[in-house]
């Protein structure tokens, strides 16, 4: 391709070098983190999980350019303080999208890195503006865009002066219904043949789906790709944007330990964080679990009390499918090195507290009846 005089070229292959981190070496990189800073305790519970899985960078954005002027936008300024801060603490670099010149003045000097996103990618005054810094530029092929207007919009950036360009393919619009966009995988294997450049995956955007980010990314690192890009969320449910395809931490830790694999069987490298045990570590993670266990009692207790609405209010209290559950439960514990009485304990608490719901819940569905319907009349 004739305009790509400096982002063109198969190699020698780009190497970007940032603190500790390489990207375009043997190592895979990692970044992670949520869509959006939304508090300093989120970032530092973030941070703390994309470091135990081995993450080198941290994401977050604070200027968010979303579809609806209605969603949220971003923290600005007091949002990278916290993502900047949160990195620091864990020896992480970080990373935020910039929108416009104004959002780049504003934290061009608190951050590692700086994201173009998709729908800024052909924003021809901000590559311009991102060529003039001294710092990687993450660019996100844009929603649409080929492969070669891709690699132009990087020329850009390299043309104005910054040859630090890390390219990312985070899915492009197609037909498709069922993953938010559709990741094109054979989009590194074209940009790393035409271009020396590093080559990042982000399968959360492409997909939208967390079910997917697993497969995706280790898809991503058997095709080539030398980092991944993952939304990760403490808690994702309360998450204000982009909840439904960011991971849980937990589920950050699985996708890393895969990922080791994949990457030794294609010659490179990623090592897994190693769990630093601080009282904050440890108990962030029991916060973590608690949130879980509290929210899944919830959601069975929803379940109960539709079973309490198909059975009569004398038949609510069910011995023998109580006594089943157990009999599937106390092995579980005994294979989990779990005390078989504190699992039975709790559940003749959720047993009793389930069956009260019901009876609860069964008892205000006749009085609703029955002020629609009083007895004598009509
Ligand atoms: O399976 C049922 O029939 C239920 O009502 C659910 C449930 C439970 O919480 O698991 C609740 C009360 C019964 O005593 C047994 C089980």
């Amino acid at each position: 391709m004739k305009d790509l005089k400096l982002a063109g070229g198969k190699s020698p292959k780009s190497m970007i070098e940032i603190g500790e981190a390489t990207i375009g070496g043997k190592e895979i990189i990692l970044i992670g983190g949520p869509c959006a800073v939304e508090s300093s305790i989120q970032m530092r519970k973030a941070a703390a999980s994309v470091k135990r899985s081995g993450g080198k960078i941290l994401r977050g954005g604070v200027f968010k350019p979303r579809t609806s002027p209605y969603s949220f936008q971003g923290l600005g300024l007091e949002g990278v303080n916290y993502l900047a801060e949160a990195a620091r603490e864990e020896g992480l670099l970080c990373v935020t999208e910039v929108i416009d010149a104004k959002s780049l003045d504003l934290v061009v000097d608190r951050v590692d890195l700086l994201q173009i996103g998709a729908r800024n990618m052909q924003n021809f005054e901000l590559l311009k503006l991102a060529g003039k810094v001294n710092k990687p530029v993450i660019l996100k092929r844009g929603l649409s865009a080929t492969i070669e207007e891709w690699l132009l919009a990087a020329e850009y950036i390299m043309a104005a002066g910054n040859p630090q360009v890390i390219l990312c393919e985070r899915g492009i619009r197609t037909f498709e219904p069922s993953t938010r966009n559709t990741l094109d995988l054979s989009a590194v294997g074209v940009a790393k043949e035409l271009s020396h450049l590093p080559v990042i995956v982000d399968p959360s955007h492409a997909a939208g789906r967390r079910d997917l980010i697993s497969s995706l990314s280790k898809a991503a690192v058997a095709a080539g790709a030398d980092g991944l890009l993952i939304e990760m969320h403490p808690n994702p449910e309360e998450a204000l944007s982009d909840g439904p395809q960011s991971l849980t931490p937990e589920q950050m830790m699985t996708v890393a330990q895969e990922l080791e694999q994949v990457a030794q069987s294609v010659g490179r490298i990623f090592v897994r964080g190693k769990t630093e045990e601080t009282l904050e570590a440890l108990r962030s993670e029991i916060d973590q679990i608690d949130h879980t266990i509290v929210k899944r009692l919830s959601d069975r207790m929803e379940i109960a009390k539709k079973i309490g609405n198909k059975k009569r209010l004398d038949r609510v209290k069910d011995t023998a499918r109580e006594r089943d559950i157990l009999q599937r439960l106390v092995p579980l514990a005994e294979e989990l090195q779990l005390s078989p009485e504190f699992v039975k304990r709790i559940y003749s608490c959720v047993f009793e507290f389930s069956v009260q719901s019901q009876i609860k819940s069964k008892l205000m569905e006749e009085n609703e009846l029955e002020s629609y319907c009083p007895i004598g009349g009509k």
